[in-house]
């Protein structure tokens, strides 16, 4: 089990962005971290890795996966030139690590550009880069932020295999993303911020409380709730 405990996190000296995350992240779970723009989703990831400039927070990790927001990619390096530079830098055995970069690249129907520059590529194409390096090495913890963001329908669904079986391997992710019709179906809880708050946490059954709603119009009805106590 993960626990994430955030006092304050910022980009400015006493500027907090984010305060006071507390949820965990149990083994083998998919945690869905879900706000509108700008309620904090991503400071909260990066501070998680310990890459915000100002926070107090305690957030024990080992080594894990990580899909940024936005692709960040070499502009000199072909694809093959990314996946070899990411094998070399891990300890991992790297005959495995070459098989399973090839079967992702046929998964994600880039094994014909291996030999482009992904800098090139469309952002979907981009999106899959990051995935296929992500998922190479196996991790306990995978940060998804925004994984579906650019994805082609077929794309989406075969990353949604490749989460379910990864999870199968009792791997935790934390995914942030707007897509609510899959978060539901994907994640086992949800942390959903506001602001740089969590305004409610729980399994979809749980948010659901009095009766059946899909999660959109839990979030809706949040925020409703949330804007109209400010008034
Ligand atoms: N590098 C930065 N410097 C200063 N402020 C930032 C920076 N990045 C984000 N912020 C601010 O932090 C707040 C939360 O932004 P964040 O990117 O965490 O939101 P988000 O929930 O990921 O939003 P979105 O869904 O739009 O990606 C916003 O008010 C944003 O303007």
């Amino acid at each position: 089990m993960i626990s994430i405990n955030i006092q304050s996190a910022g980009y400015e000296q006493n500027k907090a962005i984010i305060k006071n995350i507390e949820f965990t992240i149990p083994k083998g779970q998919v945690v869905g971290l879900i706000g509108g723009n700008g309620a904090g989703k991503s400071t909260t990831i990066q501070t998680i890795m310990g890459t915000i400039p100002h926070s107090q927070h305690k957030c024990e990790l080992s080594e894990y996966g990580y899909v940024p927001e936005r692709p960040i990619l070499y502009d000199y390096l072909t694809l093959w030139e990314h996946i070899h530079l990411l094998i070399q830098s891990n300890g991992q055995d790297t005959v495995k690590l070459e098989q399973r970069a090839m079967e992702l690249c046929k998964i994600f129907r880039l094994q014909s550009k291996l030999n482009e520059y992904p800098i090139n590529f469309s952002k979907g194409m981009q999106q899959k880069v990051m995935l296929i390096l992500a998922f190479t090495p196996r991790y306990d913890f995978y940060i998804l932020d925004e994984p579906f963001m650019g994805l082609d329908p077929q794309a989406i669904r075969r990353l949604l295999t490749m989460i379910d079986d990864t999870k199968r391997q009792s791997a935790s992710f934390l995914i942030s993303t707007h897509a609510l019709d899959t978060a539901e179906k994907l994640c086992d809880s949800f942390v959903c911020l506001h602001e740089g708050k969590i305004i409610r946490i729980g399994t979809l059954e749980q948010l659901q409380q009095h009766h059946s709603q899909s999660l959109l119009e839990i979030f809706d009805e949040l925020l409703e709730g949330v804007e109209n106590a400010a008034v």
